[in-house]
């Protein structure tokens, strides 16, 4: 069928055909297809679209606005594409994990009692730590340390340490063994000058003196004396003050001096309170042993030290390892004469020079009265034998003569 051509009216061209009233709408008909046809040709129009212009026009042509633009087809395809929305897209789980969101856990009843457990054990560390500094400040460690410094010349180092290791062990209330402390030093360099000012500081923070005993083996244990009498003496005495010092929850001080005077006998009876089977009342306590054995070997060593950097001797900057040696040597002396030393901490007390001998003098003449005249101590000091090393002088018997002459003026 051409459609280019005007085809002869088939519906008008039947004989017998109906009526013009039919005629006209059938003709108007077979106008609009052949019309659809040409259109389809012209591929304006898609196949099967019926004759409706406006549902006939492309799916492009819709989208475009339908007023005149002066916007050629390059200008409109260039224009921002409509956003396409994006499909979600199927997530594909492992069979293993969880395929819904966790629901809100209720909290269990372990995790409140962990967590009042962690509240309790936090407070019991914090109350712990406040005792430790209780139980520090009770004894006034500072105000000794300071009493000392002032009251002892030339033994820096021994003051040091004394404070050491009496700061770490009065830190806690509860022990495991009594803490010894053993002063060694040659004659009159203030082994019971210190050991006095400790019995005094302790009674005085102790506010009790039953919880100091001082022992002095010259005078507690003279030569005559059997030694299983003092034996059992120094025993029932130190046995009372510890039960007392437990009763009052404190911490006992227990100086013996002359200690190279006492007879084995005692000596064993003291490592015996040491023992850590004893019962638990003697574990705490202080025991300061004075003694004058290894006097010798420490005024060596000091004669021999003379020409270094002094040490122990200038406040702190002392040499350590030589103290260490020292300490060692005097061990080594000292467990060989009875094994108690073995369980000591062992401070060495050395000579006295010519300057602390001069305040020495001083410090006596003020306390007995005397205007503590510099001229006059170093007078009364020069009297006095002296070690002469290296250029430098050391008091053969330190303080000791010094209360004796300064009685004389
Ligand atoms: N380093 C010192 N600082 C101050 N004073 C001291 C010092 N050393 C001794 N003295 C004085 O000398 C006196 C005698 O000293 P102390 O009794 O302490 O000597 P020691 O080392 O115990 O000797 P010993 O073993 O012979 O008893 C003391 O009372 C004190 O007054």
């Amino acid at each position: 069928m051409d459609h280019g051509q005007p085809s002869p009216d088939p519906v008008a061209a039947a004989p017998g055909a109906p009526g013009p009233s039919v005629i006209a709408p059938l003709r108007a008909v077979v106008r609009l297809r052949r019309r659809v046809c040409l259109l389809r040709k012209r591929r304006l129009l898609p196949p099967g679209v019926g004759p409706d212009f406006r549902a006939l026009a492309p799916r492009a042509d819709r989208d475009q606005p339908q007023v005149f633009t002066f916007d050629g087809p390059a200008e409109l395809s260039s224009r921002t594409p409509r956003k396409r929305r994006r499909r979600s897209r199927v997530v594909l789980y492992p069979e293993t994990s969880r395929k819904y969101r966790p629901r809100v856990e209720q909290r269990s009843r372990a995790q409140h009692c962990l967590l009042l457990l962690v509240a309790i054990v936090g407070f019991q560390v914090l109350n712990a730590i406040e005792n430790l500094d209780d139980n520090a400040q009770r004894y006034d460690l500072d105000g000794l340390e300071k009493a000392l410094q002032r009251a002892v010349f030339g033994q820096p180092a021994a003051i040091g340490h004394i404070m050491a290791l009496l700061r770490d062990y009065l830190a806690t209330h509860v022990h495991s063994r009594p803490l010894l402390l053993a002063l060694h030093g040659p004659s009159g360099v203030g082994k019971s000058h210190v050991g006095r000012l400790l019995a005094r500081h302790f009674r005085a923070v102790l506010e009790d003196g039953a919880l100091v005993l001082h022992y002095d083996a010259r005078h507690h244990c003279p030569e005559p004396r059997a030694a299983q009498d003092c034996r059992e003496e120094l025993a029932r005495r130190v046995a009372n003050v510890v039960a007392q010092a437990e009763e009052d929850e404190k911490t006992p001080l227990l100086v013996l001096d002359e200690v190279e005077l006492l007879p084995p006998a005692l000596l064993d009876e003291l490592q015996g309170f040491l023992q850590p089977q004893r019962s638990h009342h003697f574990r705490n306590a202080i025991y300061v042993l004075l003694s004058g054995a290894g006097g010798e070997e420490i005024t060596r060593f000091v004669l021999q030290n003379a020409s270094r950097a002094l040490p122990l001797r200038l406040d702190g900057a002392h040499d350590a390892r030589a103290e260490e040696e020292l300490r060692a040597g005097l061990r080594a002396l000292l467990v060989r004469e009875h094994p108690l030393w073995q369980a000591a901490a062992i401070v060495p007390f050395l000579l006295l020079d010519k300057r602390d001998v001069v305040n020495c003098f001083r410090e006596e003449m003020a306390g007995e009265g005397f205007f503590p005249d510099q001229a006059r101590a170093e007078l009364l000091a020069a009297q006095l034998n002296y070690y002469h090393v290296a250029g430098r002088e050391f008091a053969v018997t330190g303080c000791k003569q010094v209360v004796a002459r300064v009685n004389l003026l």
